[in-house]
């Protein structure tokens, strides 16, 4: 059997967490010949609660899980991480939007950027939390041992969600949506790109010719999707955020198979799409060998697409600009 990978996660005792650790344990996220470890990184006050989930995973007798750390000290939980995977944090509640939580969550990411930069400066960095882009952001700034190509903010569900909508109107299964690009900020910014888009390998835009519904419904749609959920289920999403944090890993982790590829915000360096340097920012990806993620260069954007593209990038900018006091000597 290999090496064991270890994955840390913050926010264990929470719904995410909770939907995400069992599926990590049991083969879910790299496999069923993978074990794996877990370093489970709670606030005290939730550590019991974190103990019963503990004891859950124990009564699961999964094979593949060869040890987990359970603690409210992140350097311990971190230590020597494959993945660490930021989830915990305030979600939001009705009527807010994510950047809302950008002063109670961001402080956050100042202690957790410096204890990757600590204890796992070797690791790959998921942010979930929201506004992740830019607790990302925040994160990042506070490890400068951690190259920027080894952060991630999650914009998977938000690709799911676009995939989930053009298969249903196109009448095909959700399998046949490929080349799926989410461009930008995890907010209504973001730019769900159904002209790049392929369904059963042709354009989108030729399977669904209804171009109002495209412009006008599916592109709020997923934009606007947590908020549907939040208003629904008087929670936010949990299970298709874990869903969607394992699928982000595994795809920045397995190289990206024939001539598709994924969402996920990474550090912009400004190339190819003029996107300003230094922003957590969505962009089609691809993963190749050597743990690398490379931005798919050369699509098309039309006028209208790089209107959108470019107000999600000011978006981020102005959040930047909020949290600009939190940011550490790393970017
Ligand atoms: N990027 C996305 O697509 C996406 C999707 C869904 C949810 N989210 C975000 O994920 C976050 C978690 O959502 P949830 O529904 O699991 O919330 P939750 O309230 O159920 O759980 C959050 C957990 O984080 C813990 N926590 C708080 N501060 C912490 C800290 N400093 N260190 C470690 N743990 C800490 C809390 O104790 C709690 O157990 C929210 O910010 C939510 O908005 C993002
Ligand atoms: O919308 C939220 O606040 C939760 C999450 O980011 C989502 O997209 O479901």
């Amino acid at each position: 059997m290999s090496q064991p990978i270890k994955v840390a996660l913050t926010g264990a005792a929470g719904q995410i967490g909770y939907a995400m650790l069992f599926r990590i344990a049991s083969g879910g996220l790299f496999g069923p010949d993978q074990p794996v470890k877990l370093g489970l990184l709670e606030i005290t006050p939730a550590l019991g609660a974190l103990n019963g989930t503990l004891m859950e995973l124990e009564d699961c007798a999964f094979p593949l899980l060869q040890g987990v750390t359970a603690t409210d000290n992140a350097e311990e939980a971190f230590a020597d991480a494959d993945w660490v995977v930021l989830v915990g944090g305030l979600p939001r509640k009705e009527g807010m939007s994510r950047a809302d939580l950008i002063r109670a969550n961001g402080p956050i990411f100042t202690g957790q950027g410096k204890a990757i930069n600590a204890a796992a400066p070797k690791a790959r960095v998921l942010v979930v939390a929201n506004p992740c882009n830019t607790n990302c952001l925040i994160a990042r700034s506070h490890a400068p041992n951690v190259p920027a190509e080894r952060w991630f903010a999650m914009t998977r569900l938000d690709e799911n969600r676009a995939k989930a909508q053009l298969a249903q109107k196109a009448g095909v299964g959700v399998g046949d949506v490929s080349r799926m690009t989410i461009w930008g900020n995890h907010s209504d910014t973001q730019y769900p790109d159904y002209k790049n888009a392929l369904i059963s390998g042709r354009p989108a835009t030729d399977v669904i010719t209804d171009r109002s519904w495209l412009s006008e419904t599916f592109i709020p749609t997923v934009a606007k999707r947590g908020g549907a959920v939040i208003k629904a289920r008087g929670a936010s999403s949990a299970a298709s955020a874990a869903n969607a944090a394992l699928d982000c890993v595994r795809s920045c982790h397995v190289p990206t198979r024939g001539d598709d590829w994924h969402s996920v915000a990474v550090a912009s360096d400004g190339n190819p799409y003029g996107i300003p340097g230094g922003l957590m920012y969505s962009f089609p990806v691809r993963s190749i060998e050597g743990e690398v993620c490379a931005i798919v260069p050369d699509l098309h954007l039309d006028d209208d697409a790089r209107s959108r593209v470019d107000a999600s990038a000011g978006e981020l900018e102005q959040e930047r600009e909020a949290v600009k006091d939190l940011l550490g000597p790393a970017l």
